[in-house]
């Protein structure tokens, strides 16, 4: 393959959400963005790579400016190569995401290894824990949401907290563990929305309820307070979502503020940025975590992969396929017992997605 053999297109997607999904940041209800296919015209069967710009606002540049981003990476690519197409949506985390995975894609199935063994050059993995997104409602409604996960096999849930008075996420907290046992592991994500003093009274009720894990608890900028909630050895875990974004490893790492970081690939400019930033976190003894932007098949199963390839990777917000309607095509990646089946074939392992 040479590089003058690579065309780009890319072709526009909405896809709806089976039910809007309720946070303390806003509701999502629908993902719209850019399905890319990379083509390879000099090989005899058209070796090709999918990749996937799915923009969310407040996490990645606009839709408009993402498309912008893709045409420029579609005439970088056909005069100066991978490097350069990359180098012009360098700014652009979802067309760059989607660029790098497609290339990455290319590349693994010409190798005929699996996406995640070529990143990692690691060992083969078969499955890679996942956790069931449960978004806001009432007590009895999370109650119920949660116990259809674990009736799934979801052994770990996160709840997202924060759209409500601090009583009432504990009351929801509260009733969950009445339903379900303390084998199953409880997480909770409030997307930036409390105050210091609220963000520590939960965290004191959620200690007493056996929640494992406090995600973004304090807006982003508050490395300090969250530092300062790690402090306090309730036994829960501080996660920092919205706050890598805002910071990154080092100042994080540097403020002591973060137990777990959650990398989202969308939103960090690829696969490829996001299991360097995986590596760096694991040795500065933060755990990486992966999740979805609530993606379609493509960047999610690229998501799949890149938890493959990250060492003892803790349970991953990856089973968020459930949340669409539609998909872009037939999902590979089978959830069994909590855990995402990673798959086996060449590249990402995805099909059919690009018909004419
Ligand atoms: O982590 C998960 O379980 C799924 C992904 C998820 O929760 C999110 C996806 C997209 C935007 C956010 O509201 C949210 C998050 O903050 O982690
Ligand atoms: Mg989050």
């Amino acid at each position: 393959m040479t590089d003058a053999d690579l065309s780009l297109a890319y072709r526009p997607f909405s896809l709806a959400l089976a039910e809007p999904l309720e946070t303390a940041d806003g509701t999502i209800s629908a993902r719209e963005g850019f399905l890319v296919r990379l083509v390879d015209e000099a090989s005899d069967d058209s070796v090709v790579g999918y990749g996937e710009a799915t923009p969310l606002a407040g996490w990645t540049e606009s839709l408009a400016d993402c498309e912008q981003a893709l045409e420029r990476a579609q005439n970088a690519l056909r005069t100066g190569g991978p490097s350069e197409a990359l180098e012009v949506v360098d700014q652009q985390v979802a067309a760059r995401h989607a660029v790098s995975l497609a290339l990455a894609d290319l590349q693994a199935t010409c190798e005929a290894t699996p996406l995640y063994r070529y990143l990692s050059q690691g060992p083969m993995i078969g499955r890679v824990p996942v956790n069931a997104t449960i978004g806001d409602g009432s007590p009895a409604d999370t109650a119920r949401d949660v116990r259809a996960a674990v009736d799934r096999g979801f052994d770990t849930c996160k709840l997202k907290v924060g759209l409500r008075s601090v009583e009432e996420d504990v009351e929801r907290v509260r009733r969950v563990r009445e339903t379900v046992s303390h084998d199953v592991e409880l997480r909770a994500d409030a997307n930036e929305a409390w105050t210091y003093e609220q963000a520590q009274s939960a965290l004191e009720a959620f200690a007493d309820l056996d929640v494992s894990m406090l995600e973004q608890p304090l807006p982003a900028g508050a490395l300090e307070g969250h530092a300062d909630l790690r402090a306090q050895n309730t036994g829960v875990s501080i996660a920092l979502d919205e706050g890598l974004l805002e910071h990154g490893v080092d100042t994080i790492c540097d403020a002591n503020a973060a137990d777990v970081v959650v990398l989202k690939p969308m939103a960090l400019g690829g696969i490829d940025v996001a299991r360097k930033l995986a590596a760096w976190l694991a040795e500065l003894e933060v755990t990486p975590l992966v999740t979805t932007t609530i993606d379609g098949v493509v960047a999610r199963t690229g998501a799949v992969h890149l938890a493959a390839a990250i060492p003892d990777v803790p349970a991953c917000g990856l089973a968020t396929g459930g949340l669409l309607a539609e998909d872009l095509g037939r999902d590979p990646v089978l959830l069994e017992k909590g855990s995402a089946v990673v798959p086996q074939a060449k590249g990402l392992g995805v099909d059919d997605v690009w018909t004419e």
